[in-house]
């Protein structure tokens, strides 16, 4: 079982002393820490992309200077670069940081060339997790099975601290670790009350692989008007915070990481501020876990899921 193990401090390079930024790590299957709490330039980051690059730039430096030190960038996103250079200019030492990327798996270009064209933009020589970021593209289990094979070769080459997978299925992992040597670390997938996904978050904590939750604000943005609204607003009231507090903090009181993002730099130095502050009870967990259940939303990958997956 994953234990939150160790609690994450930025240093003075960058981030301001000032905040109390405690956000909690989890211990993963290889031995590396990693924050639950991360900054994602995917969706609305890249969106921005079509202005100027320093649209992405400066928001990020600022997320890192808020204490966002784990980092989830991706070869689709189309921002690297930018990633590369926000990290430069944060001037935080590159150790102090959490830096992900993820394989889009495109057709004719190994995973190692793609690794190392990511590399060659975040003008990195290493990142701490690398992701494959869907299973969409195989067409047959082997076609899993062999790009795991490369990932395991990345981590070996130590250029990789960890490797893990995103939008995975049990079905999809049950493949991957038929002939794994290093299991995935972690499974990154859209995860909020009105997509718990059944069995897969007990399916990965039995096999110690950790999840990480993109979309968690969710039911506080695209799907608003559902049954844990009401839950969400007592406890904002309760713990005197904003209700996508509460979706981040119900992620982190179940161990899973919640990857956020916004380019409104006072709302990402509250939540560092106001998230290591409180904690759920777990009633309060469960309350918002069973009230989930009655309402089903996905907002990403829509067409590659069947019906069979709405739980
Ligand atoms: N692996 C994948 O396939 C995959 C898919 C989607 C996202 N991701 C990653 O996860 C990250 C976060 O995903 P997300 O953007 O869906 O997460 P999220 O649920 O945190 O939503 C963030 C969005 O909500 C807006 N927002 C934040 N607080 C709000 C509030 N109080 N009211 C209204 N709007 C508010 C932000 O401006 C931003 O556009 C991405 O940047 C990306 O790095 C990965
Ligand atoms: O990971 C978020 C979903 C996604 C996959 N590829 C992308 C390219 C740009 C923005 C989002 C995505």
């Amino acid at each position: 079982m994953h234990s939150i193990a160790s609690y994450f401090k930025p240093d003075a390079s960058g981030a301001d002393p000032k905040q109390a930024s405690f956000i909690p790590s989890l211990k993963l299957n290889d031995g590396h820490d990693i924050p639950m709490l991360a900054y994602g330039l995917g969706t609305k980051a890249s969106k921005t992309k079509t202005t100027k690059s320093d649209d992405i730039i400066n928001p990020t430096v600022a997320a890192i200077k808020a204490g966002y030190f784990h980092l989830d960038g991706a070869e689709s996103y189309g921002n690297e670069e930018e990633l590369g250079a926000a990290i430069k200019k944060s001037g935080v030492a590159r150790e102090r940081l959490f830096v992900t990327t993820k394989t889009s798996c495109r057709e004719g270009v190994t995973i190692e060339e793609a690794f190392s064209a990511s590399l060659a933009k975040l003008k990195l020589d290493y990142v701490d997790l690398y992701l494959i970021h869907s299973p969409f593209w195989a067409k047959s289990p082997q076609d899993l099975q062999r790009a795991w094979a490369e990932m395991e070769a990345i981590k070996e080459s130590g250029r990789a601290k960890s490797i893990g997978v995103s939008n995975y299925l049990q079905e999809h992992l049950e493949t991957t670790l038929q002939t794994a040597r290093v299991p995935p670390a972690v499974n990154q997938i859209e995860y909020h009350p009105y997509l718990q996904h059944g069995d897969l978050v007990d399916f990965c904590r039995k096999n110690e692989i950790a999840v990480e939750a993109y979309a968690p604000l969710t039911a506080v943005t695209k799907a608003t008007g559902g049954p844990v609204e009401p839950i969400y607003q007592v406890l904002a009231r309760k713990y005197g915070v904003s209700e996508g507090e509460i979706a981040l903090r119900w992620c982190l009181d179940q161990g899973i990481i919640a990857i956020t993002t916004s380019s409104n730099e006072l709302r990402l130095q509250t939540y560092m501020r106001n998230i290591p502050a409180f904690k759920l009870t777990p009633k309060e967990v469960d309350d918002i876990a069973k009230a989930g259940q009655g309402k089903h939303f996905r907002g990403f990958w829509g067409a590659q899921f069947s019906d069979d997956d709405r739980r």
